[in-house]
């Protein structure tokens, strides 16, 4: 059996994976808070869980894995944004305008993260479907002294457990001096955080044992959790500035809320997509969207291979440059894998790389040697590891018909102006291709197109239209 090894943030080391239960390996990943769509370092997480989720299919079977990502959507900024509407003029309750816009963005990433490979997870459990759940495991707390109602609120109290902090590696006492926190004079420590809120009567709310209100939002992955997985369960990730407060807290009420069960043996934190070596984020506005990509011509594919060319524990940028590389080493890929079968296993240097720590990096070097050897069936099937060459993927590789002739067409039509010194006209045909996104090389044997991630067939007709080609 493949030996997996992964870097487990609550230890800080390497571990070797060994499941709790080989037959059914179990898996939560922090899914997105539904108010708009992704930007592109939302996707991150979601494509280093679609590789570990396909080494496991790979070594426990895929019937042996279960993959649970959560929707929030009980959240302040859903709310503000279907407030927003009424205030344009919507004319429905707001509740539905809550549901309208929820479900809206759910298709839309759903969408998105279909457009870059991913598989859907076993299970996608919305907040809202869960709060009686959520209810239940805010009262444990309190029976077992954990948590305590104040003011329609009830809180978390950090001081009842010691191993506070552990996760992030902070004291309650430094954090105190470090975090910004919310004071309220109902909290007995300025750390202890909120379990269950308050509503008020024109934003959605539940009834409770402490009046009508909404929970917090890291009871609310403790508790999809629980009832999905169970209170012990193999591997918990999400991005690394998730790690505290949000694993923080979640560890702590599951841990309190079922004493001895053990919550998540392994956590699992991708680093950051930068912008100018900050966090790309929807606060600080430096973001683009997955969406904003693809609509640009940017396959799905070459941002799922740039995204997984750094290793998930390293800062990375998005740059064009390596849009423009991916997708040259792509297309070459697909060039080469067409109409071949794949062979019946993946190459062991791509699982080995993978095993260890999910070296995606490392496993793109060793696709790069299969291809350099010619090993179009071992390339076919140890690239599908990496999500990449799939089945029907390769579509945006291959020019349509009509693009290939009119790019050959203008070809000519150059060839023929140069050859009557028309430079002007040449040069016009140059700057069209450019424009369009068509790539032209000359070569000793002749000029080589390729079409660039903004490629725009409209331009392109349009160019071949004015030329008369
Ligand atoms: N720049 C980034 N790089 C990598 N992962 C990120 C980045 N920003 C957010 N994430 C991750 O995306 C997932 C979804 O996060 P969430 O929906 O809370 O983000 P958000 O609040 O919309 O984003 P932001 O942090 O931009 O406000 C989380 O696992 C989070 O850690
Ligand atoms: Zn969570």
């Amino acid at each position: 059996m493949v030996e997996i090894r992964l870097t487990n943030t609550r230890t800080r080391t390497k571990e070797v994976f060994t499941p709790i239960d080989p037959g059914n390996v179990r898996l939560y990943l922090c899914g997105p808070t539904v108010y708009d769509r992704a930007h592109l370092g939302n996707a991150r997480p979601v494509l280093v869980f679609d590789v570990l989720v396909r080494l496991l299919h790979h070594v426990y079977g895929t019937d042996a894995v279960t993959y649970v990502r959560n929707f929030t959507d009980v959240d302040d900024k859903i709310n503000a944004e279907a407030q927003r509407r009424r205030a344009a003029g919507a004319e429905a309750p707001l509740e539905a305008l809550i549901a309208d816009r929820t479900d809206e963005t759910i298709a839309w990433y759903h969408a998105d993260m279909d457009a870059l490979g991913n598989l859907r997870p076993n299970h996608e459990p919305r907040a809202t479907a869960y709060i009686a759940q959520m209810i239940e495991m805010t009262r444990e707390l309190i029976a077992r002294g954990h948590a305590y109602a104040a003011e329609g609120h009830v809180l978390f109290d950090v001081r009842s457990f010691p191993e506070y902090g552990k996760l992030s590696g902070r004291s309650v006492d430094d954090m105190i001096a470090g975090a910004r926190v919310e004071v309220a004079p109902f909290k007995r420590d300025p750390m202890d955080f909120v379990l269950w809120k308050p509503s008020d009567d024109d934003l959605p709310g539940w009834e409770s044992p402490w009046g009508r209100g909404r929970p917090g939002w890291h009871i609310e992955c403790s508790a999809m959790s629980a009832a999905l997985l169970g209170p012990h369960f193999d591997i918990h990730g999400g991005g690394i500035d998730l790690q505290f407060p949000h694993h923080e807290n979640e560890i702590a009420q599951s841990c309190c809320a079922h004493p001895g069960a053990g919550f998540a043996n392994v956590w699992l934190h991708n680093e950051m997509l930068q912008v100018e070596g900050r966090k790309m984020s929807k606060s600080l506005g430096n973001f683009f969207t997955v969406r904003d990509l693809l609509d640009r011509g940017v396959p799905g594919e070459v941002i799922r291979f740039v995204m997984l060319s750094t290793h998930y524990r390293r800062p990375m940028d998005w740059t064009e440059a390596k849009a423009h590389e991916a997708e040259a080493v792509l297309r070459r890929w697909h060039g080469l894998v067409a109409g071949i079968e794949p062979a019946p296993s993946p190459a062991p240097a791509v699982i080995a790389a993978l095993a260890d720590d999910l070296n995606t990096a490392g496993a793109i070097a060793a696709l790069h040697e299969l291809a350099a050897r010619g090993d179009a069936a071992g390339l076919a099937a140890s690239a599908r590891m990496l999500g990449l060459l799939l089945p029907g993927m390769g579509d945006w590789a291959v020019a349509g018909d009509d693009t290939a002739r009119l790019v050959e067409a203008l070809l000519a039509a150059r060839a023929d102006a140069r050859k009557a010194r028309d430079f002007a006209r040449a040069d016009a045909i140059r700057d069209g291709f450019a424009a369009a996104g068509v790539e032209v090389k000359d070569t000793a044997a002749g000029p080589e197109w390729a079409l660039a991630a903004g490629f725009d067939a409209h331009a392109l007709a349009r160019l071949a239209e004015a030329q008369g080609a």
